[in-house]
């Protein structure tokens, strides 16, 4: 597999706070990878090092095939970052902001004016082409930092809490273009503290304090914590179903809850008819039984308590 970023042992102190105590990655093209992590856990300095922005303290990271600490003149033609604060310039318009940043990429003259034009009207800014930056609302400016780091279409983009300040129908069409840009190989870092976002977005995501602490899906996130994984109805049929499920071979677990009960079973798919037969058998009537559904929130929140616990 093609790895687009690798980070080896990435630390970093400022001056004696440790802040990044070794992490390693390796992020596939094509891939959008998340960063997730409680305040001051590193996500932002780790973005800020591989965008070039600060040094690591030691570590190396390799990006596209060139090494950070040797190429990152190379580097910076080829990604492109936004930050927590947007880097446009106030007085400036929001045309002359762009046209600064294509020459900084150096993007031919003759195909300025059109991609310019064409970012400005997929984010609804055309209209504002010509205000001073300064003026433009914070939701309106982070889209206008959001051009300016994909002005160069480039091939890796480390996006810092991009849809801070944005509206939910911006929301939606960022995500979506976030999407279109791994379907077409270009590879994403973002960080988020919206889990929802993780979940719906980032094929594989790191839960960073400091040095990573999980690299997971947020599938297989969500299955390692739930320990229930059905939810069975069973009307007024209580008692008598309680009996059934304690017995019931398919069922690994299980917790009453008011007229239902959550169970854990391994194989739901065989587990589940062979646990309404005997059910059924025993003149239950089953209601329903569903997958039960943990939300990578409630993950996330009991990973953090038991990393706590253990502290
Ligand atoms: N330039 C700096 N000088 C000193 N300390 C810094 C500097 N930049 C970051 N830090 C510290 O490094 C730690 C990690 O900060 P960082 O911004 O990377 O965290 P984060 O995970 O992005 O947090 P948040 O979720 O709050 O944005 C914090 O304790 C922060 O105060």
């Amino acid at each position: 597999m093609e790895h687009v970023i690798e980070m080896k042992d990435l630390k970093k102190s400022f001056g004696d706070k440790n802040v990044l105590n070794g992490i390693s990655l390796s992020i596939p093209k094509g891939t959008i990878f998340g960063l997730l992590g409680p305040n001051g856990s590193g996500k932002t300095t780790t973005l800020r090092i591989l965008s070039c922005l600060i040094e690591p303290t030691s570590g190396e990271v390799t990006i596209l095939g060139h090494q950070i600490s040797k190429h990152k003149e190379e580097i910076r033609k080829k990604i492109g970052c936004v930050t927590e604060s947007p880097g446009v310039y106030d007085k400036l318009s929001v045309l002359d902001n762009l046209e600064f940043f294509a020459a900084c990429y150096q993007i031919p003259k003759a195909k300025r004016a059109s991609r310019i034009e064409f970012l400005l009207r997929q984010f609804d800014l055309w209209e504002r082409r010509n205000d001073p930056a300064g003026r433009l609302s914070k939701g309106m400016k982070q889209k206008l930092s959001i051009i300016c780091a994909i002005l160069h279409d480039p091939e890796v983009l480390f996006l810092d809490e991009v849809t801070a300040n944005l509206d939910p129908v911006s929301i939606r069409k960022l995500k979506d273009l976030i999407r279109e840009w791994a379907a077409s190989g270009k590879t994403i870092i973002m960080s988020s503290h919206i889990l929802t976002e993780i979940d719906e977005l980032c094929h594989e995501f790191a839960i960073i304090k400091g040095e990573v602490i999980r690299l997971t899906t947020p599938q297989k996130f969500r299955e390692e914590w739930s320990t229930y994984n059905v939810i069975l109805d069973v009307g007024a049929d209580l008692q008598k179903s309680e009996q059934i499920i304690k017995e019931a071979k398919e069922v690994e677990a299980y917790k009453r809850v008011e007229n239902q009960f959550h169970l854990r079973i391994a194989d739901p798919e065989t587990a589940n008819p062979q646990l309404v037969k005997k059910l059924v058998a025993a003149d239950v009537t089953v209601k329903y039984i569903t997958p039960l559904s943990v939300s990578l929130e409630d993950s996330y929140l009991s990973l953090l308590d038991q990393e706590k616990e253990a502290i």
